[in-house]
């Protein structure tokens, strides 16, 4: 009996000093086997009752699976700690310690009332008092990630102010008004509920898995490729990983499309998606390396570059990522969304104001470029593009004059004279709305050459439109850009409107909504916009 004890004892200090060390694979060894001990005692003390061994047995039980649960926390396998905390509640249901992990898990499962309700019971024990700052700091956070999910009043501006540099804002998972539905694109996709305005936020959401790589621009492009097929294998290992821990996640991957029959998927409840529906029945489906790997091909996403570029942020940063919901986006080159991607999160916003009903799209690639390129983009994603503004430019594209203002193009010839072309062109084939819109984002570049050209605008200047009239038109077919912008407030310093041109400055913060979406404090909105300009 005496060496029971004393192994016993052993073990339980074994396992402390392994959780404590931060070994957690082998400290949820030994803390199982301490939990089949004190299983088997306590079943068979109940047969030869003794009150107080029974109470002192059920103790250290409620303990040991409570510090399980810490290393499961820690190796964020959340399903497994919660499944500890909820016995060892059981036990003793004011168990701090438990209440406490319990607390932990729960946040990081965006649960964020149910955390709220596990730090606020922690918080009546009278015993605790040193541990006040760390529960405090939980309840803090869970009052404000509770009031975020629901709300979504974000506020990235200072980060945003920063150049996107140093530690992202904390967000909270949140959907707004959104639903899954057939889509007339292609399989499901993501609708709005309501109608929105320009800026509104529509969804944030964090990523299964992210990898990041620092690929600078000067590397050569054998080691290039080589370091982007080494991110993305380790990506697909992350991805794997997560999904092997989560039955959850498991069953929401095996949801995605692979790019093939997609009007005969299912559309999910988007009920589904949301952190409460943890509990909900989710199946527990086998997911082999290779359906992982086409659904990744569909599915995954690079962290926005263009933009990057443009707001200056480091473009030799290349990152990598699933997100699942986001994932039912299809892609139109004439887009009503943007995605901002904030630390592991991606924030989706819109780009213009959205009716209900109407579909979310977001651009999978560059769409201020001609269709004969926006095609290529597409095949190399497996798909040929359905969107509006690919149907209508296929027909033009396919003009002879049209290929001659391409060739223009690649031979040099004056931007001037291209824009004056092509604006010609549009006269001639009753090129009307939108129409126009998006042809002019499609030679994008060459517009945005001679509007940022003093000497291309004293020589074709009464030839072609006005600039505002452009941007007007570009924008109405293709939502907020940073290039759009750039070229606009440009323009508005050059005319000395800048700053005090109010219908003109109001143009800009709208567009400037479209970029980041209204979460966004003014003042540094306007402050972005400036800085776009010089
Ligand atoms: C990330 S998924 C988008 C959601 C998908 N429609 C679904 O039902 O799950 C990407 C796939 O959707 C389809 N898709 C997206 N945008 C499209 C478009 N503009 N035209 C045609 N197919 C598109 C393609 O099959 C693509 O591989």
């Amino acid at each position: 009996m005496k060496e029971e004890e004393e192994r016993i004892q052993n073990l339980r200090s074994k396992a402390t000093k392994l959780l404590l060390r931060k070994e957690f694979h082998d400290s949820i060894e030994a803390y199982s086997e301490l939990i089949s001990f004190y299983h088997n005692q306590i079943s068979n003390t109940h047969q030869n009752l003794d009150p107080n061994i029974l109470t002192k047995l059920k103790k250290s039980l409620c303990l040991a699976l409570c510090n399980r649960a810490e290393a499961h926390l820690n190796l964020q396998e959340f399903p497994q700690a919660l499944k500890d905390c909820n016995e060892a509640a059981r036990i003793e249901n004011t168990h701090f310690k438990t209440l406490l992990c319990k607390g932990k898990i729960l946040l990081s499962l965006n649960q964020y009332g149910l955390a709220l309700d596990c730090f606020k019971e922690a918080s009546l024990d009278p015993h605790e008092l040193e541990n006040s700052d760390t529960l405090n700091g939980y309840l803090e956070k869970c009052i404000k990630f509770e009031s975020l999910s629901r709300t979504g009043a974000f506020d990235i501006s200072d980060w945003v102010l920063n150049k996107f540099q140093g530690k992202p804002p904390e967000l909270a998972e949140y959907i707004g008004p959104i639903e899954i539905k057939k889509s007339d694109i292609s399989g499901r996709g993501l609708f709005a509920t309501k109608n929105v305005d320009c800026g509104t936020l529509l969804l944030v959401t964090k990523a299964v898995a992210i990898e990041r790589a620092i690929v600078p621009q000067s590397t050569f492009q054998d080691s290039k490729e080589q370091e982007q097929l080494d991110m993305w294998k380790s990506f697909i290992d992350k991805v794997m990983e997560s999904a092997k821990k989560c039955v959850r996640t498991r069953d929401l991957i095996c949801k995605l499309s692979i790019g093939e029959n997609e009007d005969h998927l299912e559309v999910p409840d988007i009920d589904l998606f949301r952190p409460e529906a943890q509990e909900r029945g989710f199946l527990d489906k086998k997911i082999d390396k290779e359906k992982l790997l086409n659904i990744l091909d569909v599915n995954s996403l690079v962290e926005e570059l263009i933009s990057a570029k443009i707001q200056g942020k480091n473009s030799d940063v290349h990152g990598i990522g699933l997100w699942i919901l986001a994932s039912f986006i299809n892609h139109s080159c004439d887009p009503n969304v943007r995605r901002s991607h904030v630390g592991d999160h991606v924030i989706i916003h819109a780009s213009r104001d959205i009716k209900a009903c109407e579909e979310l799209t977001f651009a999978y690639f560059d769409v201020f470029s001609p269709f004969r390129d926006r095609e290529e983009k597409a095949k190399n994603w497996g798909f040929v593009c359905k969107c509006k503004r690919c149907n209508l430019e296929k027909g033009v594209c396919s003009n002879q004059e049209m290929m001659e203002i391409e060739m223009f193009l690649g031979k040099g010839l004056e931007m001037g004279g291209v824009v004056y072309r092509l604006e010609e062109s549009m006269r001639r084939w009753m090129v009307k709305g939108k129409g126009k819109g998006y042809l002019r984002a499609s030679f994008w570049q060459v517009y945005s050459e001679v509007y940022e050209s003093e000497r291309l605008l004293r020589k074709w200047g009464s030839k072609i439109p006005l600039m505002e009239c452009v941007v007007d038109s570009v924008v109405d077919a293709e939502g907020s850009d940073e290039r759009i912008v750039k070229v606009l407030m440009r323009g508005l310093k050059r005319k000395g409107h800048y700053g005090n041109g109010i219908l003109e400055m109001e143009k800009a913060m709208k567009l400037g909504r479209g970029l980041y979406g209204k979460i966004m404090k003014k003042q540094t909105l306007k402050t972005i916009l400036f800085q776009l300009g010089n």
